[in-house]
């Protein structure tokens, strides 16, 4: 009987065009963990854990209508998984009317670190503002405090911009312009150059940041006195992909002698200790050889790195349900004190839901992703990994723990100008 399932709703963007088709990845490695813990003698006594999936396609109208299909059917569900920062927003902001948790593995926007609008939200997924405090602590490393910022103008980068700002101002950098741009950067790279910006954080998405490359090759705001950082999660040679096909007027040597250089900093999403084992046993290894298995079969050439989307951030959906698990093992122990059980859950018991919540709020352990962690937001806290592209590949050149304040460096970087690049044009008085 239905006795000892306990049930959790997932909504994973797979079809559809707009956005980020991650649950391609995340759904199967997500089935992996629910594989995992349910085979755990130790975790869940009795129980077993059931996901029942649907597709948002990334879309939140989508998204919304897959939720209300997981509530107001039965079976009664625990808490939800979801994917895709425009569906987390509305399933989050939703959720707390039926006193659900709702755990997000694929969402970045630093919106939706509020409390007050997603009081029952956790991520697996770093939000966006976890690369600020690695850019800062690179400009003072490099003793840059004259900064520029370019920005396409969407959400997620807006409000990542105001939180770099805030931080700037606290480290006493200053911001001498924050140019941004809808599709066309060609005047706001001209008003960088107009205010002799040196350095520069570049935020946009893949394609528009194709289109400032090639601006930045016909303006020549590239090489030895410029310093771009870059967001680091795009394709390896993004840079020489999709030139004809996007209509960019530069050549591919044009592209990669515009990139040569640009330092990135990403969340780290596989735990890059290789063969530290991790809470379930498998190091970040096994886990990459079990999913490669697992999607060859669904028909991904993955021996020909034709990876589905959302490959990158697997292991946040694998330790999201992980997550899950250990919180409801911690609960299923402290309700059985007082004679009751998850079971007896239900969306207007705002008791257990209490309960849930708290266990989550205290659930750490080392997943596939690292250390997992939430902060008070319900951020998941991460490492970031900087790196350089030096003759056209990108070499990592350190890790950084903002919680520690800790910048591992492997003196790795190269200065085309023999240099460190300086922060602003420098007049030297003849006396
Ligand atoms: C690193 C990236 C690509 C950022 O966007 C996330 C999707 C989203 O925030 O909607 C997925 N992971």
């Amino acid at each position: 009987g239905d006795g000892n399932v306990l049930h959790i709703g997932g909504i994973f963007p797979i079809a559809g065009e707009g956005g980020w088709q991650g649950g391609q990845a995340c759904m199967p490695a997500a089935n992996l963990a629910l594989e995992d813990v349910n085979a755990r003698k130790d975790l869940l006594p009795g129980y077993v854990l059931k996901l029942h999936s649907n597709d948002s396609e990334c879309e939140p109208g989508l998204g919304a209508s897959v939720m209300y299909n997981l509530l107001y059917n039965q079976p009664q569900k625990l808490m939800l998984l979801a994917g895709c920062s425009t569906v987390c927003t509305t399933v989050a902001e939703a959720a707390k009317m039926w006193n659900l948790v709702v755990l997000c593995y694929g969402a970045s926007s630093p919106a939706l670190s509020d409390r007050n609008r997603f009081p029952t939200l956790f991520r697996t997924h770093p939000s966006a503002t976890v690369h600020n405090p690695t850019r800062i602590k690179l400009m003072k490393k490099f003793g840059w405090s004259r900064v520029a910022i370019l920005q396409q103008a969407e959400e997620v980068f807006i409000s990542t911009v105001e939180d770099l700002e805030a931080r700037c101002t606290e480290a006493g950098i200053e911001i001498v312009t924050r140019q941004s741009f809808l599709s066309d950067p060609t005047d706001a790279v001209r008003n960088l150059r107009r205010q002799d910006a040196r350095v520069i954080v570049g935020l946009f998405y893949v394609v528009a940041a194709r289109r400032v490359l090639c601006e930045l090759h016909k303006q020549n705001l590239y090489g030895k006195s410029y310093t771009w950082f870059f967001i680091g999660w795009y394709e390896d040679n993004w840079f020489e992909q999709n030139l004809e096909k996007e209509g960019i007027e530069c050549t591919r040597e044009e592209m990669r002698r515009a990139a040569e250089g640009h330092l990135t900093t990403e969340a780290l999403m596989w735990n890059q200790n290789l063969n530290e084992r991790t809470i379930s046993g498998m190091t970040s290894e096994d886990f990459r050889l079990r999913l490669n298995n697992v999607l060859r079969r669904e028909g991904y050439d993955i021996d020909n790195q034709r990876y589905p989307e959302g490959y990158q951030e697997a292991p946040l959906a694998y330790d999201a349900v992980w997550s899950v698990a250990l919180a409801f093992n911690k609960t299923m122990d402290r309700l059985h004190k007082y004679g009751k059980s998850l079971k007896e859950f239900n969306y207007n018991n705002k008791e257990i839901a209490d309960d849930i919540y708290s266990a989550i709020n205290s659930t750490q352990f080392l997943g596939i992703s690292g250390f997992v962690a939430f902060s008070s937001q319900g951020d998941r806290i991460a490492l970031t990994q900087i790196e350089q592209v030096i003759n056209n590949t990108y070499v990592v050149l350190g890790y950084y723990d903002t919680q520690a304040d800790n910048l591992t460096w492997f003196d790795r970087e190269v200065w085309s100008g023999g240099k460190v690049p300086q922060d602003r044009t420098i007049i030297r008085r003849v006396l």
